[in-house]
């Protein structure tokens, strides 16, 4: 078989297999490499290996077997040194080694943010003891956002107001940490008006964005997104020159999720992913080329003459709320048939569940973004998980 390039990928969760769908569409091959068997990218790949990416013997073996032309990483928990080491060698690692090592620890990319290029985040300290904590809280003021430098979507993490609570939140952040390195980040509190992910691709031919998404996180975690989100062009203006300096700062090729928290006209910059954002998910149905389309012709180097919003989006997520090893859906076709808009949904085939992992998702498009927002919550909400036999 012949194929445009073959890539790997590191990661096989919901992103990674419209990623897979995308770059297959190019005519690329993909071996879908996680931790664990039957992940959602994994059933639509060209093939699947199952290790543990933070194992940096296995991660260096499963690269040197399949000789890709890129590796993409999908997750945060990859050993990203042995990245550095095969990018040295030729293999293009997307969108950089550097992005990825910087990205995967909160205080890597609060350095080069804060530090190096001098955006306006929260204030923070990093604190390796809950003496280091309490100094940190001291320097920030209460409330502050305590959150392992190693976790994701929303692990470990808590918010505390009283200075009684810190002690339980340094406890909750080293249990639920990634990796053995016990080390938080103390950050300031932002009371912000909204916050957003501003999808931005670096491509050879310069620096594009998408228009900017407004979601809603519980638990750290999103649960819904909508695309466009009201802002002015001054803010806009602010974010997209702050997203610029860092994914360019961090290099190579690929779309980016830039978090920001706005209040009033002040943006102020939060974390970014080198890769697909979970909710950048409402893009598969508000524009003409999806997060993932995206990623995969920045990466291969193909055009984007333009990116256009088809219509005001949303997207809203399906939890599970148990453990359960034999899952069913109903409710899909009272999903589907929402009147109002355009519908459709995402179930990402994950072999198992566990109380709030997500599931899937539902896409809706509509006149105005409240409304796509309350039909996307709405067909979730008609989509139930039926768990056992
Ligand atoms: N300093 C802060 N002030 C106010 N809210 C915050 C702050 N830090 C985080 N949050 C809230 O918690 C959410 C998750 O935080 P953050 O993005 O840092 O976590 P994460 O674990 O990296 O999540 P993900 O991997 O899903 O992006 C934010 O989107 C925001 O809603
Ligand atoms: N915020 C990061 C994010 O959304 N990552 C997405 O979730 C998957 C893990 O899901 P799981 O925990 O259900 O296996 C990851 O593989 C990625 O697709
Ligand atoms: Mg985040």
């Amino acid at each position: 078989m012949a194929f445009t390039a073959k890539i790997l990928l590191l990661g096989s969760g919901e992103l990674g297999r419209e990623f897979v769908i995308s770059a297959k569409r190019l005519g690329c091959e993909v071996v879908a490499c996680d931790s664990y068997a039957g992940a959602p990218a994994m059933q639509v790949a060209d093939g699947f290996e199952v290790f543990s990416m933070l194992d940096g013997d296995l991660l260096r073996a499963a690269i040197e077997k399949h000789r890709p032309d890129f590796v993409v990483p999908e997750v945060e928990a990859i050993r990203t040194e042995i990245l550095a080491e095969v990018e040295k060698h030729g293999v293009t690692v997307v969108p950089s080694a550097r992005a990825t090592m910087m990205t995967m620890n909160r205080d890597g990319i609060r350095e080069v943010a804060a530090g190096e290029l001098g955006l306006r985040t929260s204030r923070y300290r990093y604190a390796e003891t809950l003496e280091e904590v309490r100094a940190g809280a001291a320097h920030t003021g209460l409330p502050c956002v305590i959150k392992p430098v190693m976790s994701s979507s929303g692990k470990g993490q808590s918010t505390v107001r009283a200075e009684s609570e810190l002690e339980a939140a340094w406890n909750y952040a080293v249990a639920n940490m990634r990796g053995d390195r016990r080390r938080v980040i103390v950050e300031e509190f932002i009371a912000f008006d909204y916050e957003i992910t501003l999808l931005t691709v670096r491509t050879r031919d310069g620096v594009l964005f998408c228009p900017p998404i407004g979601h809603r996180q519980e638990r750290g975690d999103y649960q819904e997104s909508w695309q466009p989100t009201p802002m002015s062009d001054a803010a806009i203006a602010s974010a997209q020159d702050m997203a610029r300096k860092v994914v360019d700062d961090l290099g190579g090729y690929g779309l980016f999720g830039v978090e920001f928290f706005v209040k009033g006209e002040e943006v102020i910059f939060s974390e970014l992913s080198p890769r697909p954002h979970d909710t950048g998910m409402v893009t598969l149905i508000s524009q003409n080329l999806s997060e993932f389309d995206l990623h995969a012709r920045a990466i291969l180097g193909l055009p984007i003459p333009s990116i256009v919003l088809r219509g005001p989006s949303a997207s809203a997520v399906i939890l599970a709320d148990r453990d359960a090893t034999t899952l069913r859906y109903d409710g899909l076709a009272e999903a589907l048939a929402m009147p109002g808009g355009e519908v459709d949904v995402r179930l990402f085939g994950k072999p198992n569940s566990r109380p709030y992992r997500r599931m899937g998702v539902t896409l809706a498009l509509a006149e105005t973004t409240d409304d796509a927002r309350r039909i996307a919550a709405e067909a979730a909400g008609k989509i139930r998980i039926g768990y056992g036999d």
